[in-house]
């Protein structure tokens, strides 16, 4: 066993550095097995020194001054979240030849390369496996087991927050605001929930796995992004009858010569193993030409199974300090572009409240055809008014249709005077 204690410095401790700091203290000796030399947490960096947290530790570890705890350290642990001050602390550490761990897809997802850069530079090792879908492992597995592969496509659930309220408004008819107000309390939201709700935590998580997976440089910037906040109550009940579930999901798909990456919410058959990822549960299954398809399960947000990521993260880039050597550099060697939506090809479910007279389905599944939109299936419930006004909502269910068709017939069947709302265009994946 080496002597000499690697220093670590812990920025934030919020849901998950109170959960790392408890681990790096309570699990020190057994840390200190596993690497080869002991491991001291030698201060957390916080806002407020003296707020309650959800592990409490020494009061004299806590300190204001995160540009002096950096400085002392050997391994900085980033997790207070958000763009600055955590990328000119992270460059600092990393230029200083400090390894760091972060959990910060939103900084990762616009300034990664800017870090990796960093990194590279002086050896050090820039570690980010609870970034995306927390405990999972999914980063080393992209970039380390598969480095020998050919990634096609990854497809998942990669957002808790959203997963959690889809499935409680789907299992138990809760509230979107309930749902929501839950995840919150639970730790799996982000400090301004807007980023899970409106699809960008995904979009994060999205854009860091499409460049591991496919050796290229992308960023949030090159995501199609749709949040569940247009969900409704409606979509979800619809989903029910006609056998499917909504998720949020994120895929990052080889098209031609580039990448197409989306997040949005989709409708998938209630048969699909996604269709049973439960509460802040995430799946991400990989493509890939050898391996074939691979399937990574587990919780993808909170405290507890967050840290457990960040400390595999630590373990592993203090081995390497007790053996030498610099930390590993990721590849962008393919340099691929992400690919625009036009020519995006998916089934669709769509929503529509019309006028319930002579001619009207008629009228809509004709412009369908036009844009060579097929129908698969077609639904028509009564929803008010007498037989003269009387209103219903039909919901059709398409076969496989570029998305430039899709939004060129959605836009002339809202024009049709007897079209009183286009309620929704989700789209359906998994069959
Ligand atoms: N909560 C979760 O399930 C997961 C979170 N993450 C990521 O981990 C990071 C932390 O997340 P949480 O612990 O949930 O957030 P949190 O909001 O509970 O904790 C962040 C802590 O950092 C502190 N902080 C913020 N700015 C600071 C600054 N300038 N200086 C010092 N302290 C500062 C805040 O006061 C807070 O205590 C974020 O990047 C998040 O995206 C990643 C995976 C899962
Ligand atoms: N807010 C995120 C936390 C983990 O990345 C989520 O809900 O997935
Ligand atoms: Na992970």
């Amino acid at each position: 066993m080496n002597n000499q204690a690697i220093k670590v410095a812990l920025l934030g401790a919020g849901n998950v550095g109170s959960q790392v700091a408890r681990m790096l203290l309570q699990d020190a000796e057994t840390l200190a097995q596993r690497i080869g030399a002991p491991v001291e947490l030698i201060g957390i960096a916080v806002r407020d020194t003296s707020a309650k947290r959800h592990f409490e530790v020494d009061a004299s570890l806590y300190t204001t001054d995160a540009d002096a705890l950096i400085d002392a350290a050997d391994v900085v642990i980033e997790l207070t979240g958000g763009i600055e001050p955590a990328r000119t602390r992270i460059l600092r550490a990393l230029t200083g030849g400090k390894s760091v761990v972060s959990g910060n897809k939103a900084l990762l997802a616009k300034h990664g390369m800017e870090l990796q850069a960093a990194a590279k530079k002086t050896g050090a090792q820039l570690s980010y496996e609870a970034a995306v879908a927390g405990a999972i492992p999914i980063i080393r597995p992209l970039r380390d087991s598969l480095a020998g592969d050919n990634v096609t496509r990854v497809l998942g659930i990669m957002n808790g927050t959203t997963n959690y309220i889809l499935d409680q408004m789907d299992t138990t008819g809760a509230q979107f605001e309930d749902a929501l107000a839950e995840a919150q309390r639970l730790g799996y939201a982000e400090a301004d929930p807007t980023a899970d709700v409106e699809g960008h935590d995904a979009a994060s998580k999205a854009a860091i796995v499409a460049s591991l997976a496919f050796h290229s440089e992308f960023t949030i910037d090159d995501v199609h992004i749709e949040g569940i906040t247009s969900v409704t109550a409606d979509d979800v009940e619809a989903a029910v009858a006609d056998g499917f579930v909504i998720k949020l999901l994120a895929v990052c798909e080889r098209d031609g010569d580039g990448v197409n990456i989306r997040v949005n919410p989709t409708l998938v058959p209630r048969k699909h193993p996604l269709a049973s990822v439960h509460d802040a549960f995430n799946a991400v299954f990989v493509q890939a030409d050898n391996a074939g398809e691979l399937m990574f399960y587990g919780p993808g947000a909170g405290g507890a199974p967050t840290a457990s990521a960040v400390l595999g993260d630590f373990v592993s880039i203090a081995r390497r300090m007790v053996l030498g050597g610099p930390g590993i550099p990721e590849s962008s060697h393919a340099s691929l572009q992400a690919t625009a939506m036009k020519d995006v090809v998916s089934r669709y479910s769509v929503g529509l409240e019309v006028e319930d007279k002579i001619g009207v389905l008629a009228n809509i599944t004709r412009i369908f055809a036009e844009h060579s939109v097929s129908i698969q299936t077609i639904r028509q419930n009564h929803l008010s008014g007498d037989e003269e006004n009387s209103i219903s909502s039909i919901r059709i269910v398409t076969h496989r249709a570029t998305d430039a068709d899709l939004t060129k017939c959605m836009a002339v069947v809202d024009a049709l005077d007897t079209v009183r709302e286009i309620t929704s265009v989700i789209r359906v994946e998994g069959e």
